[in-house]
C-alpha cells in the first residue's frame, strides 16, 4: 500500500471512530501515524530533488521581512502587489493568472518589506494539486502570512485553506509548544511535568514516540494543557513552522456595508479594495505591526543621526543585536553604546550589550 492510501485509510479509521474518552488514546495514535505518514510523503524522494520551493520557482529574500500572498486563484493578490510595490504582477480576470512567485518591495516606515505574489492555491493543493506545495513552501519561509480572501465569497474559503497550511505543518498564529523532547539511547521514555498534565501521560507519549521508532527520550511538559497534536508537532519539529497570519478580505467595493462590517470584525482581519483604493494605507500599517519591527537611527561621534534612513531590527532586540546587524564582527570591539530614546532613562544612556532597544532610538556603538 502506498502512503497516500496508508493515509487515506487512517483517514477513513478516524471517521468511522466516535470521539470520546475512551477513544481519545487510539485516535491520538492514529493523528501521529497520519502525521508520519504526510512527512514521508512530503519528503524529498532519491533523484526527485527538493520538495521544497522547485527550481526557478522561489525568490530570493530582500529586504528586512518577508510577506507572502496565499489565497485561492483570482482574490487579487497579484492586484495588491501591483498596488503597493514599485514591481507589476499581471492581474487579469482569469484564474491561475500567476504561475510562479514574484517578489516586490513595500517601502514603509524606512524600512523595506518584501511581498511574494504566488500563484493561488486550491482545496488539496497539499496533495500537490496544482503548484500548492510550492507555494506553501515558499509561505514557510516568510516572517508573516497574508491571507487573501475575496470579500464576495464569503462562505468557507479561511477554514479551507488554514486546513491546507495546517496539514503541510505550518502553525498559523500559534506559539511552539512548551515541550521538550531529548532522544536518547538507552534508559527507555521518561515524562516530567511542571504540573500534571491534562491530556498527556507516559502511556499516549511512549506510545507516539514508539510509532516514529523512538524508545529512549526525555520529555518534559512545561505547558499543562499541551495536547496530543502538540506533541506530535513536536515529535516533527523540524517540519513545523511557526508563522503569523493576517487575514485580509479584498473586493470590499464589491459587498454591502453591512457585510463588509461583518467580515472586518473577524478576528485578525482586515478589509480593503484593491480597486478603489481603501483600507490600503491601514493594512500596510497593520503588516508593519504584525512584523514586529523597529527603527533606530545609528550616529557617529559628533555627528547629528540621519533620520531618513534608520536601521531596521526586529522588536526586543539588544545592543548584541544592532552590533550583529551593522557588521558580524562588531561585538567584539563593543566597548559601550550610548542611546537616545524611550529606552534610556538618561538622555544618553551608557549601555552595554544586553540593553533592550526601542522604536526610534538613537544608537551611538562606541569601539575599544
Ligand atoms: N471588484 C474588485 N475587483 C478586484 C479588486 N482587486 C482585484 N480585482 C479583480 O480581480 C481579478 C483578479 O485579480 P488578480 O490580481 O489577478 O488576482 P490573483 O489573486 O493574483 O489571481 P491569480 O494569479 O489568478 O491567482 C482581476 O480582474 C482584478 O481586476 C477589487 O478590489 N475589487
Ligand atoms: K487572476
Ligand atoms: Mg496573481
Amino acid at each position: 500500500m502506498g502512503a497516500l492510501e496508508k493515509i487515506k485509510a487512517i483517514q477513513d479509521e478516524m471517521a468511522r471512530t466516535q470521539k470520546n474518552k475512551a477513544t481519545e488514546y487510539h485516535l491520538g495514535l492514529l493523528k501521529g501515524k497520519l502525521a508520519r505518514l504526510r512527512r514521508e510523503l512530503l519528503e524529498p524522494q532519491p533523484g526527485q530533488g527538493s520538495s521544497g520551493g522547485g527550481q526557478g520557482f522561489e525568490v530570493s529574500k530582500a529586504g528586512d521581512a518577508r510577506v507572502s500572498l496565499i489565497g485561492f486563484p483570482s482574490v487579487g493578490k497579484s492586484s495588491f502587489l501591483s498596488k503597493v510595490t514599485n514591481t507589476k504582477s499581471e492581474a487579469a480576470n482569469y484564474e491561475f493568472t500567476t504561475l510562479t512567485s514574484v517578489g516586490g518591495i513595500l517601502q514603509y516606515n524606512g524600512a523595506e518589506v518584501q511581498i511574494v505574489d504566488l500563484p493561488g492555491i486550491i482545496k488539496a493543493a497539499s496533495q500537490g494539486k496544482g503548484r500548492g506545495r510550492q507555494v506553501i513552501a515558499v509561505s514557510r519561509t516568510s516572517d508573516l502570512i497574508m491571507m487573501v480572501l475575496d470579500a464576495t465569497k464569503g462562505g468557507d474559503q479561511r477554514e479551507i485553506l488554514e486546513n491546507e497550511l495546517e496539514t503541510m505543518g505550518i502553525r498559523l498564529n500559534k506559539e511552539r509548544p512548551n515541550i521538550s523532547l531529548k532522544i536518547k539511547s538507552t534508559g527507555g521514555v521518561k515524562l516530567n511535568s511542571i504540573s500534571p498534565p491534562k491530556h498527556l501521560d507516559e502511556k499516549i507519549v511512549s506510545a507516539l514516540l514508539k510509532d516514529y521508532k523512538i524508545h529512549n527520550a526525555d520529555v518534559l511538559i512545561r505547558d499543562e494543557n499541551a495536547t496530543i497534536d502538540d506533541f506530535i508537532d513536536i515529535i516533527n519539529d523540524q517540519h513545523i513552522s511557526y508563522i503569523k497570519c493576517l487575514y485580509v478580505y479584498n473586493k470590499i467595493d464589491a459587498v454591502s456595508l453591512e457585510e463588509c462590517d461583518r467580515l472586518a470584525r473577524e478576528p485578525n482581519t482586515v478589509v480593503m479594495s484593491c480597486e478603489l483604493d481603501l483600507g490600503i494605507e491601514d493594512l500596510k500599517a497593520e503588516i508593519w505591526r504584525q512584523l514586529g519591527l523597529i527603527r533606530l537611527y545609528t550616529k557617529r561621534r559628533g555627528i547629528a543621526p540621519n533620520f531618513d534612513d534608520p536601521m531596521v531590527v526586529r522588536a526586543n532586540s539588544t545592543i548584541l543585536q544592532v552590533c550583529d546587524a551593522v557588521h558580524r564582527d562588531m561585538k567584539n570591539q563593543f566597548k559601550y553604546a550610548l542611546v537616545w530614546g524611550s529606552s534610556s532613562k538618561h538622555s544618553p544612556q551608557k549601555c552595554g550589550l544586553q540593553h533592550p532597544v526601542h522604536d526610534e532610538d538613537v544608537v551611538q556603538i562606541v569601539a575599544k
